[in-house]
């Protein structure tokens, strides 16, 4: 299934098929073989997906579902051969028993050999992978032989270049059957003689015949197990006890998933009359959960956004991956240039569809795709086929200036970068140090040169800059289009952080807004995305800056292709304009979940914008803004999900900065910095004495104003930038320093002389002035 959806093309669909969908599913455990093993060949990211998949918690239950049918087989067929063994051995001892005795007693040792070298093959273990079709066979076959047996274990070994736990179990599976067939050897050896031939084998026949009538009593009392507890009644309340310790059925869950969709599809007619729609459609979400492993709260909450056939195609398409896709750096290269090179080193490769000029999808590959050296060199980045979009939206101009305020690790700004031709100016922020770095990576990498990295809670813009022509806010999100990339999402996701992550949605979103030049000449946009397809996270989160901001209104993203966005959703009612909002799903266009909005900004945010949320208590600090407009960022604290990470407020790292800004305050009073050690030995000009002079100066500005906390790309004309912005600011910190704003405002404020903080603040202001705004 995965690889057919690699290869199918991404963007405007041909209509759904369901019955291949539901095929596909049916052939699952099979199929994700093949997937690993095509992954396997495509480079870089091949290891890494094997151990994605294999690691995939949310997939686990389908999959262990399917290895469990998988491995039941091989359980059957190594019960079937356990409990064959002895049948086996006794079937050997048959072998043994029904040649001449004479021969049978000296064949003996050559017959173990020889069921040794059914296991040693030199053949077999040179070439597990043999073994593993061997194996694979097997599991289809119905006899079993001694041979089959050792071809099993292989199976088992073999199948370890995809499960590692079956790779421990094979020695000991080994050994038992050793074990077990030196007993019964032994025993044959001990008992056997020409008198007794008759009667023992008379026994071993009995034997056999009850052990596998035991079997087969075993097998059809599991599958009577399994088929009570997959009609057992649909309510709620048989999801705990004897139904959930079995093993499900997958394919008759499947069976009855298709059904109950069918029913609520045309309900009047096809219903059971005595059952209402919602036991079918609760029934429908028990059978979902079970299946696809979601938790029950995301499973309703993901089924809501579609008609019922629809959902289903939506959670098929989140099992399997997405193709890969690379984007051309048109900073290095062109994509003609790019897909010459690729194919010449044996990758296999399209254009990604109509609507990209610089995508690339591929197929196949026979190098890894991180590695070769046009990655290296830069001439192309691997990003999927829907983080396209928001950039295409925002349209970045050449010459203009541009803040992502959540931007890494890149894979947009540096779009925007090349779509700027290295133009203008693009503000990259995010305020997770530890992806900035690989933000910082991606920019060397790909030549850009335009761009200056920050490290803010972007919940600080526009305070710490404003006056933008355009603003990408890829928004920190619950990554429910993503769930083919991380399944975790299936079962992690609470209530909580549909509240959490909206409510710091909403309140990024104000400050996008706040950060746009309204007046720009061409620009004044902000393109509002996620990679979520949940309401409160896109419409609901647009909705509520269309009623904060009155100066902004929507516009179309100017996408060939995508969903509307929803202009109402269970009794919600959203702005009309909201059909001019984006939804991308991975059923329609085989690419990950994504939402688009683009917004104008049509007039200066203006206090009256900005009064006291009073529903929510939200108090609003004053912004500098463009203009000299006062705008709000609203303060309400919200949970940093990064804040572990990047709360990074380094002691050691800034005293080193503040000892430096001592020093030169010092000098500028014409105090020699190292006399001031003296102080400490008695001499007056004390560092608290200055330390208070700047925090009483500090104290007369009438708001505090942050450090930019700006990393320098290495790149000769970003060097250059950064200078340019060092000596206008006169900041000794913009080289390099990373700092934490809001984490660290006391320390930082504190030390910077009124005078420093107008000429930082001017940053942003000085360069409104220079492109003429
Ligand atoms: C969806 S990712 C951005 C992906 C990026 N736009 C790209 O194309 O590579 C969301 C980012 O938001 C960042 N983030 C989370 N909270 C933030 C905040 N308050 N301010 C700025 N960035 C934040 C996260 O660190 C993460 O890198």
């Amino acid at each position: 299934m995965g690889v057919g959806n690699r290869m199918k093309k991404q963007g405007p669909p041909p209509p759904l098929d369901e019955s291949l969908v539901t095929r596909k599913r049916k052939n699952a455990p099979i199929q994700s073989n093949d997937n690993v093993k095509k992954r396997r060949t495509s480079a870089g990211r091949g290891e890494k997906s094997i151990k994605d998949v294999a690691n995939r918690p949310g997939r686990s239950k389908l999959q262990e579902s399917a290895k469990d049918s998988v491995a039941n087989g091989r359980q059957t067929q190594a019960q079937g051969a356990k409990g064959r063994s002895k049948p086996k051995g006794g079937a050997k001892s048959h072998v043994r028993i029904t040649a001449p005795v004479a021969e049978d007693v000296e064949d003996d040792s050559d017959l173990a050999s020889d069921d040794a070298d059914g296991i040693d093959d030199p053949d077999v273990m040179e070439d597990p992978l043999e073994g593993v079709i061997a194996g694979l066979d097997a599991l289809d076959s119905d006899s079993a032989d001694s041979l089959e047996l050792g071809d099993d274990e292989f199976a088992a070994s073999g199948s370890d270049v995809v499960d590692s736990d079956e790779e421990e179990q094979a020695p000991r599976q080994h050994s038992m059957w050793s074990e077990d067939e030196d007993e019964d050897s032994d025993a044959a050896a001990e008992k056997l003689t020409a008198a007794n031939i008759a009667g023992l084998s008379q026994r071993l026949d009995e034997s056999t015949q009850q052990e596998a009538r035991e079997a087969q009593a075993e097998l059809e009392d599991a599958a009577l197990q399994t088929n009570i507890a997959a009609e057992l009644p649909d309510s709620d309340d048989d999801a705990a006890g004897p139904k959930a310790l079995l093993a499900p059925d997958l394919q008759l869950l499947r069976t009855r998933i298709t059904e109950t969709v069918r029913i609520l599809t045309d309900f009047s007619k096809l219903a059971d009359p005595s059952r209402s729609r919602s036991s079918y459609v609760s029934a429908l979400l028990n059978d979902i959960c079970v299946y696809y492993g979601y938790s029950p709260f995301l499973a309703q909450k993901l089924f809501s956004l579609f008609p019922p056939q629809e959902a289903l195609a939506f959670f098929d398409a989140n099992e399997s991956p997405r193709p890969l896709v690379l984007r051309t750096n048109t900073l290095r290269t062109s994509r003609r240039l790019l897909a010459h090179a690729l194919i010449n080193r044996g990758v296999s490769l399209e254009p990604v569809g109509k609507w990209s000029k610089v995508g690339l999808q591929v197929f196949e590959s026979g190098v890894p795709l991180g590695a070769t050296p046009e990655y290296l060199a830069g001439h192309y980045i691997l990003q999927a086929a829907s983080s396209f979009l928001p950039v295409m939206a925002l349209a970045p101009q050449e010459g203009e200036r541009i803040l992502d305020m959540a931007s890494a690790p890149g894979g947009k700004a540096t779009y925007a970068a090349a779509l700027m031709r290295n133009t203008g100016c693009i503000f990259a922020n995010d305020s997770n140090k530890q992806r900035a770095k690989a933000l910082i990576g991606n920019i060397h990498r790909l030549g850009v040169k335009n761009t200056i990295v920050c490290n803010y809670s972007a919940l600080e813009f526009p305070r710490v800059m404003g006056g933008f022509d355009r603003v990408m806010l890829d928004a920190p999100c619950s990554g429910t289009g993503v769930i083919a990339k991380d399944a975790s999402v299936k079962t992690n996701k609470t209530e909580a952080d549909f509240l959490r992550l909206p409510h710091l949605q909403k309140q990024l979103l104000l400050a996008a807004i706040d950060s746009v030049d309204h007046a720009s000449k061409t620009g004044g946009y902000i393109v509002y995305s996620t990679c979520s397809v949940m309401v409160e996270e896109n419409e609901q989160v647009v909705q509520y800056a269309l009623n904060k901001r009155p100066n902004v209104r929507l516009v179309s993203t100017g996408l060939t292709f995508g969903k509307e966005g929803f202009a109402s959703f269970m009794g919600k009612k959203f702005h009309p304009a909201m059909k001019d909002t984006r939804r991308y799903y991975p059923h329609a266009y085989n690419v990950d979940g994504f939402y688009v909005a683009k917004l104008k900004k049509i007039g200066p945010t203006t206090a009256g914008m900005t009064k006291v949320n009073e529903s929510t208590g939200a108090k609003h600090v004053p912004a500098l803004v463009n203009g000299g407009v006062d705008a709000d960022v609203d303060k309400t604290p919200v949970e940093d999900e990064d804040e572990d990470e990047f709360g990074g407020f380094n002691k050691d790292e800034d005293e080193v900065y503040i000892e430096r800004a001592k020093k030169k305050l010092l000098r500028r009073k014409g105090i020699d910095p190292k006399a001031d050690k003296g102080a400490k030995n008695g001499i007056s000009h004390g560092t608290d004495e200055v330390e208070k002079d700047v925090s009483a100066s500090a104290d007369i500005d009438d708001e505090e104003v942050p450090e930019p906390s700006v990393h320098v790309p290495k790149d000769e004309v970003a060097m250059e930038l950064a200078d340019k912005s060092s000596k206008e600011t006169a900041a000794p910190e913009l080289n390099g320093v990373q700092n934490t704003g809001d984490h660290a405002p006391g320390t930082s404020t504190k030390l910077r002389s009124k005078k420093e903080k107008r000429k930082l603040n001017g940053l942003g202001k000085k360069k409104v002035k220079s492109t003429g705004k």
